[in-house]
């Protein structure tokens, strides 16, 4: 069963638009790969990811993001439909203004580290080559690879090697950074640093576009997320739209003796509260959380826990797609 697709983001809601929003970072319009044996890899997707976001595009394996991402960057024709890259309708335009670690970066398995990154600054010509050698430095200090630089590229690990590829991505102050699945191969550390990262550029002022098939992974530094389930994007926008998809519900634990008080409380701000020993639990709707601690203290209840579970990636995606969140094909 496919879900409507349900989009969020006036820009990309609406009807036609005659060229690329000055908003977005990237963009596209009912953007599709039919691959040659027919399968549809993406099907009519309108992506729009605004300037300065840390967009989490995120989806299960083989549900269409490493080929959204390669036609976006030009690496791929699409079959039908349009993209725009900061703007531009010709990615090669843009590209400098750019960092991308997609699948299999053209690492030199023979040369090192080091060697390999100053071997694609130099291929650049926009790179200054005067400054290569500490913008080298810098970038590998800050994906944790110093201490490794000097190992051929085929004795790294996968971790290694996907840290290397950030590197490469961070070579030059980029406008826009495209990470597909950047913590590939990482431990639950370099995914930690991995995270950090985006953290740190998205404050310094860059976009990044991120996909991972891991929703608790990258879900915790996104300010706006894209949903796809088998080609399609069942949902795009704010972090914040997640929270209206699903139902969120308050816990409230109390003293004993003070269950019957709370419960009348609740119910006077109009939940629906079912209560079991000290522990009260009803579906927040649209009621401020705040009034709830205050309207009990205010009524005298002793409150010993309070909670508001907001719904899961996890639980919106199987709500939207009445399937689990794993390869669907
Ligand atoms: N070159 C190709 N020829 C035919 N089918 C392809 C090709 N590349 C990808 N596909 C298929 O297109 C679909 C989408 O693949 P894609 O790699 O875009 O998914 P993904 O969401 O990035 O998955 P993952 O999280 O595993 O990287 C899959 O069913 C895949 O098998």
């Amino acid at each position: 069963m496919t879900a409507p697709a349900v989009t969020v983001d006036p820009a990309s809601a609406s009807g036609d638009l005659p060229g690329a929003d000055a908003g977005s970072a990237v963009q596209t319009r009912a953007l599709t790969k039919r691959f040659r044996s027919g399968q549809v890899a993406v099907d009519g997707i309108d992506l729009s990811v605004p300037r300065g976001a840390v967009y989490g595009f995120l989806g299960p394996n083989g549900s269409g993001k490493t080929t959204t991402i390669r036609m976006v960057l030009g690496l791929v024709r699409p079959t039908s439909g349009t993209s725009w890259l900061l703007g531009s309708p010709e990615p090669a335009t843009v590209l400098s203004r750019v960092g991308a670690l997609v699948e299999g970066p053209g690492f030199h398995p023979y040369l090192t580290g080091r060697a390999n990154l100053l071997r694609l600054d130099a291929a650049d010509a926009t790179a200054d080559p005067r400054t290569a050698a500490r913008r080298a430095s810098e970038a590998l200090e800050r994906v944790g690879l110093l201490a490794a630089e000097g190992k051929p590229y085929r004795q790294y690990s996968l971790g290694m090697k996907q840290r290397l590829g950030l590197a490469a991505a961070l070579l030059r102050p980029r406008e826009l950074l495209v990470l597909d699945e950047p913590t590939n191969g990482l431990d639950p550390q370099g995914t930690r640093e991995v995270r950090l990262l985006i953290r740190e550029l998205a404050q310094a002022g860059t976009t990044v576009l991120v996909s991972s098939h891991l929703l608790g992974e990258i879900e915790q530094v996104c300010t706006h997320l894209g949903i796809m389930s088998r080609g399609r994007l069942l949902l795009q926008g704010p972090r914040s739209v997640l929270d209206q998809r699903g139902v969120t519900r308050v816990m409230v634990t109390v003293a004993p003796g003070h269950v019957a008080t709370a419960a009348g409380v609740l119910r006077v701000l109009g939940l629906d509260v079912s209560a079991e020993d000290h522990a009260l639990n009803a579906e927040l709707g649209a009621l401020e959380p705040a009034r709830i601690p205050a309207a009990l203290v205010h009524a005298g209840v002793d409150v010993v826990g309070f909670e508001v579970r907001r719904p899961s990636l996890e639980q919106v995606f199987v709500d939207l797609t009445g399937e689990g969140f794993d390869v669907a094909r």
